[in-house]
C-alpha cells in the first residue's frame, strides 16, 4: 500500500509558488503495473521522486510499507568520482544488500562496461552512466520499481536487455513507468493513473486510462 495523506507539493519561484498537488489524498495501489500518464510539466517526475524518498511533500504525508527503488533511468546517487565498482558497493551498502560480491559481480555482468568498471563514472559517457544506474537498480529486489523513460537507457543491444530485465521484475515485483510510448505502456502496463490539473485518478482499465490521456 502507498497511501499519500494530504499531500501538497510546490516550488518557490521567482514568480511565487508554484503549486503542483494541492491536498491530495490518494491510495496507490500495489497489487498492479501502473502507468503514469500526465502532459508534460503535469508533475509525474515530482511524484516519483517524492514516492522514491528524494524530495518530500511540502505538506501532508507519503505512507507506505512497500520497498521502492529510486527512479531506474535516472544516474541519481551515482557518485561520478567514485568507479563503476566503487558505487555498486556503496548503492549495496546502502540498500541493506547481503550478498555484496554476488551483487558486485551480477551488476557488472549486467552493465557490460568492460575496464571502465573499475574507472571514476565522470569519465563515462551518459549512456554507460545509466546503465551503471540501471544494473544497480534491477539487481536489489524491491516491492516497486519507479520506471521513468527508462527503456531509452542505452544502445540498441542495451535497450532489448533492459527490456527482457524489466518484463522479468514486472512478473515478481511491481512497476509503476512513465513513458511517452504508448506501445511500452501497454507491454508492461495493466492500469493508469492520470494527472491532470494536480488531480490523480487510477484506472483499472488501461485502455480508458489512454483514451483520457489522449483526449486531454
Ligand atoms: N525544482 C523545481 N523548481 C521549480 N519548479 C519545478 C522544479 N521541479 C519541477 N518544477 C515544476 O513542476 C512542474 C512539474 O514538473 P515535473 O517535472 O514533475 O513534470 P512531468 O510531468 O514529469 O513533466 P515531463 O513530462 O515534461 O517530464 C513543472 O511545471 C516544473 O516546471
Amino acid at each position: 500500500m502507498i497511501y499519500l495523506d494530504n499531500v501538497s507539493k510546490w516550488y518557490s519561484t521567482k514568480k511565487g509558488e508554484q503549486h503542483i498537488f494541492s491536498s491530495i489524498t490518494f491510495e496507490i495501489p500495489t497489487d498492479h503495473n501502473i502507468a503514469l500518464l500526465g502532459s508534460n510539466g503535469a508533475g509525474k517526475s515530482t511524484l516519483f521522486r517524492m514516492l522514491a524518498g528524494s524530495e518530500y511533500p511540502n505538506k501532508g504525508q507519503i505512507k507506505t510499507d512497500a520497498t521502492i527503488s529510486w527512479p531506474v533511468a535516472l544516474s541519481t546517487g551515482i557518485h561520478p568520482k567514485m568507479t563503476g565498482r566503487e558505487n555498486t558497493r556503496f548503492i549495496a551498502r546502502v540498500n541493506g544488500v547481503q550478498d555484496l560480491e554476488e551483487y558486485e559481480g551480477r551488476v557488472q555482468n549486467f552493465a557490460e562496461l568492460g575496464r571502465k568498471y573499475d574507472l571514476p563514472v565522470q569519465s563515462y559517457s551518459s549512456g554507460m552512466r545509466s546503465r551503471l544506474a540501471f544494473s544497480c537498480c534491477m539487481g536489489i529486489d524491491f516491492d516497486l520499481y519507479l520506471i521513468d523513460e527508462a527503456l531509452s537507457v542505452g544502445d540498441k543491444k542495451f535497450k532489448r536487455k533492459a527490456k527482457r530485465a524489466l518484463l522479468d521484475k514486472s512478473r515478481t515485483a511491481n512497476i509503476l513507468m512513465v513513458s511517452h510510448e504508448i506501445d511500452e505502456i501497454r507491454l508492461f502496463c495493466d492500469s493508469a493513473i492520470v494527472i491532470d490539473n494536480g488531480e490523480l485518478t487510477f484506472y483499472n482499465d488501461l485502455e480508458e486510462a489512454i483514451m483520457v490521456y489522449e483526449g486531454e
